[in-house]
């Protein structure tokens, strides 16, 4: 799908597939639609990202609450978005070992404990022993530190999704 044919969709196949390039947060692309058309796919995640960065600290933290745990409950109980499990699985984390899941779950509480938001990381960019790695170390930061690498995260993963619609001809979820 091209960067015309993303024009040309009414506001309800807009939303319909490009709404959860940013996990669980269709306002966000709800939002940026009101700017197409967009000179490129490139300007469309220029626009995602201006919305976010546009939003106060509760906002851009009420995104990262928007993310499923690694490894979480949403991945036991098979809940994930189709996009969260497949990221997750790529990365390896469907299949931990009993004490690389008890070590990754004891972080992660540690982590939304000291910030009151989850650890978000790009999971394609990263395999389960590197993010092991970050989510033990990035737990020593400060608040307005891991608020602002969360968002970076999330800014990753939504150009991942972005590209996987619209530079290849992934099947429209029309
Ligand atoms: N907490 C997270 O970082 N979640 C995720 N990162 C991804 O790349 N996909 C997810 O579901």
């Amino acid at each position: 799908m091209d960067i015309n044919l993303v024009n040309a969709l009414p506001y309800e196949d807009f939303v319909n597939i490009f709404g959860n390039v940013v996990e669980k947060c269709p306002i966000i692309t709800a939002s940026v639609w009101s700017k197409r058309p967009f000179v490129s796919l490139p300007a469309l995640e220029a626009a995602i990202s201006e919305f976010i960065d546009s939003l106060p600290e509760s906002g851009k933290e009420g995104i990262l609450r928007c993310h499923p745990d690694l490894a979480g409950r949403d991945l036991q109980r098979g809940t994930l978005t189709l996009e969260s499990r497949e990221e997750q699985a790529r990365a390896g984390l469907d299949s931990l070992n009993s004490a690389e899941a008890s070590r990754m779950t004891r972080l992660n509480e540690e982590y939304k404990e000291r910030f009151g938001f989850p650890f978000v990381i790009c999971a394609r960019m990263n395999d389960k022993a590197n993010i092991l790695r970050q989510l033990s170390e990035r737990c020593q930061n400060e608040r307005a530190v891991e608020r602002a690498r969360g968002i970076e995260e999330v800014k990753k993963i939504c150009r991942l999704r972005l590209q996987g619609l619209v530079l290849t001809d992934a099947p429209n979820k029309l």
